[in-house]
């Protein structure tokens, strides 16, 4: 965040998209942040937006777009001008875990996401069998190794 607010954000909100397959749990984390709550959710048609501020009073507008597959082809409006990428990744689901780095790779590729930070959240971690985030060593975006002193891209 602090490279963020070097940036000048304090100035405007930020603008954070969330990303990920349908069912990652994109929208429960959108409004357990809004209400501090878990709430029910169904299937995002088209997106859902909020606006948030972090404890240290830095306020950004996030983005939760859906995740199904008919939605992916709209992902590309919402990467536009934005500060920060969150890709939330359901750790419970292995099936699907290489689909997920298909779409994190797509996204990634697409001309405004250059030097944009990126987030990737290794969300259902007490789902038992859940993998674990030192273990996606396998899911980052390619020819950016995972590195903790970088500021690319995190895994949390
Ligand atoms: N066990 C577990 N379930 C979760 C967690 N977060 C979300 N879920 C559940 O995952 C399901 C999908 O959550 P959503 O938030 O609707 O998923 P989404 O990513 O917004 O899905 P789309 O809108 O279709 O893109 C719901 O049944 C949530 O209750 C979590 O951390 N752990
Ligand atoms: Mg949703």
């Amino acid at each position: 965040m602090g490279k963020l607010i070097s940036k000048g954000w304090r100035k405007r909100d930020a603008r954070v998209v969330m990303l990920g397959l349908d069912f990652a749990g994109k929208s429960t984390l959108l409004y357990k942040l809004k209400s501090g709550q878990a709430v029910e959710t169904w299937p995002t048609v088209g997106f859902n937006v909020e606006s948030l501020q972090t404890p240290c009073g830095v306020s950004f507008t996030l983005w939760d777009v859906g995740g199904q597959d008919s939605l992916r082809a709209s992902w590309p409006n919402y990467l536009e001008d934005i500060n920060t990428l969150i890709f939330v990744l359901d750790s419970a689901d292995m099936a699907r875990l290489a689909e997920a780095m298909a779409v994190l790779e797509e996204a990634l590729s697409h001309p405004s996401m250059a030097g944009i930070p990126v987030l990737v959240l290794a969300n259902k971690q007490e789902v038992p069998g859940a993998l674990a985030p030192i273990c996606h060593g396998g899911f980052q975006p390619p020819g950016t190794p995972y590195n903790e002193q970088s500021c690319s891209w995190h895994m949390l």
